[in-house]
């Protein structure tokens, strides 16, 4: 019983609370089992039961009074990067050792209104700086899918890491992402979930631990497309607090769902089809043309011809926001501070702390991101990079003015590695993992990854819709229509 409950999508979870078939503490309580047998996955960095049995019997009464919005009593994880009150929030960072805020961010406070029950926090790669969750101070999480026979560990991709291992796994149903170049993205797809990186400024950025300003974005990580029409519409709301958070009304995501995209123009662009990708991918993103097409889309060929300098404008833009949102950790406002020898004053503090408490691969964002400020180079890589950055946001507002709705094309460039297979390697092969998705968040767009299909050795496998500007609602009705269509119902085969 315990694993049928947490096998639960938030959508039928939620009609069997309301029908009263099950409680949330029921729910509440499968999960938390599920996470303590799941140490191996080590998806969970804080366990929180005693709040989430607290919220799980206040949802109870909230259901019970017949009061009970789309996510009230629903189990789920929380990435380490929100702030969540009197809880650690340590972005997966040693800088932030001890760190309890005392606030909560908008989006994991959405969800508490809406009756979400927070389970804990989730593993992530070290202030999301990575695609495959080694960056993170906790060590790595784990993929629950292996392949075939092979015991070999693989990554469950990064940032959001913990979040999608643990949706894999069920031990939770459904998790917090966020998206900075592909982090919700990524991890879904090396995980057979679903990820939906909104449009930016759908979700409030207040109270999540910024890494790059103008390209983070939050979303949800599900089991299936309606469950993220669902959670979407409950984690996002215009909040005053964040001034990038955009002033709209927030549909009716679910209500879209009809999975009718007759009439509809699907793009596929000519420069994703990238030298030496494995002949696997260009078969899966065929197959999704063709299931697209069979469900009465029009399929097109594009060009986004700006596409090859996208992923050096984001490893120049993010770095850049990064070396100035981590100045604030001095060892003076939060978490660690270094011990100190006699004689060293507010520098050596500084420097050791800051030398202690960030891992490799955030000091190299730093100094790449404070070399490209300065003032010798700002010109060659900056704002080189922000030009670059307006020319992709202008190919796909061209794409779209021809009467696009929406674009295919792989999620990511592999299926998942093995853990430690690109740890030392040279760090621009980890970034390569983006290909396909950071041009998502340069132009601001709304991005999903969709499970389309195994690979040989039996590990899922995504599809990527890109959607126009606030307009979530019809790119989760393609993605609805492309999940029926390809069916994806594998599981991972329970090892841990
Ligand atoms: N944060 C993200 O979206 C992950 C991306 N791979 C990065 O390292 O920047």
């Amino acid at each position: 019983m315990t694993n049928e409950l947490t096998k639960m999508t938030i959508a039928t979870a939620r009609d069997a609370l309301r029908a009263g078939e099950v409680t949330s503490v029921e729910l509440t309580e499968a999960c938390l089992t599920a996470i303590d047998g799941a140490d191996a996955l080590n998806a969970f960095v804080h366990k929180t039961p005693d709040i989430a049995l607290e919220r799980a019997r206040a949802a109870d009464d909230r259901i019970k009074a017949g009061e009970a919005p789309a996510m009230c009593g629903i189990p789920v994880g929380i990435k380490d990067l929100f702030c969540t009150s009197g809880v650690p929030s340590q972005a997966a960072s040693g800088i932030l050792d001890g760190f309890r805020p005392e606030y909560e961010s908008t989006v994991s406070q959405n969800l508490a209104d809406a009756g979400a029950v927070m389970l804990g926090k989730l593993n992530m790669d070290e202030f999301a700086m990575g695609s495959s969750n080694e960056t993170s101070v906790y060590g790595n999480a784990v993929n629950p899918w292996r392949r075939g026979d092979d015991d070999t560990n693989l990554t469950p991709g990064g940032s959001s890491g913990g979040s999608a291992s643990a949706v894999a796994a069920d031990l939770c149903l459904a998790a917090t992402g966020t998206d900075t170049g592909g982090s919700i993205r990524q991890p879904a797809a090396f995980t057979g979930i679903t990820g939906i990186k909104p449009t930016y400024g759908r979700c409030s950025r207040w109270g999540i631990v910024a890494f790059a300003s103008s390209l983070d974005q939050a979303g949800p990580m599900t089991k299936d497309v309606r469950d993220a029409a669902i959670m979407l519409g409950a984690m996002c709301s215009h909040d005053p607090k964040d001034s990038t958070s955009a002033d709209l009304p927030v549909p009716d995501f679910e209500a879209a769902l009809t999975g009718d995209i007759k009439g509809k123009t699907i793009g596929i662009p000519r420069e994703y089809h990238m030298d030496g990708m494995p002949q696997e991918i260009e078969d899966l993103w065929t197959r999704g043309k063709e299931m697209l097409a069979d469900a009465g889309a029009k399929i097109v060929d594009i060009t986004l011809p700006h596409t090859k300098y996208a992923l050096p404008a984001y490893y120049v833009i993010a770095p850049a926001e990064a070396s100035s949102n981590l100045a604030r950790y001095d060892g003076v406002r939060y978490g660690h501070r270094a011990k100190l020898a006699q004689g060293d004053g507010i520098t050596e503090m500084y420097e050791k702390t800051r030398a202690e408490g960030f891992g490799d691969e955030v000091k190299r964002r730093v100094m790449i991101g404070t070399y490209v400020l300065s003032a010798g180079f700002y010109d060659a890589y900056y704002n080189r990079a922000r030009k670059v950055r307006a020319l992709i946001k202008k190919d796909f507002e061209d794409v779209f003015a021809q009467g696009v709705d929406a674009i295919l094309t792989p999620a990511t460039p592999s299926a998942a590695f093995g853990l430690g297979e690109m740890k030392d390697a040279d760090p621009v092969r980890m970034y390569l993992n983006d290909v396909f998705t950071v041009t998502v968040n340069l132009a601001g767009l709304p991005g999903i990854a969709v499970p389309a299909g195994l690979d040989k050795q039996g590990l899922p496998l995504g599809l990527q819709l890109i959607g126009r500007p606030w307009e979530e609602a019809d790119l989760l009705n393609t993605a609805y229509a492309l999940e029926q269509a390809a069916g994806f119902v594998a599981k991972p085969a329970k090892w841990w």
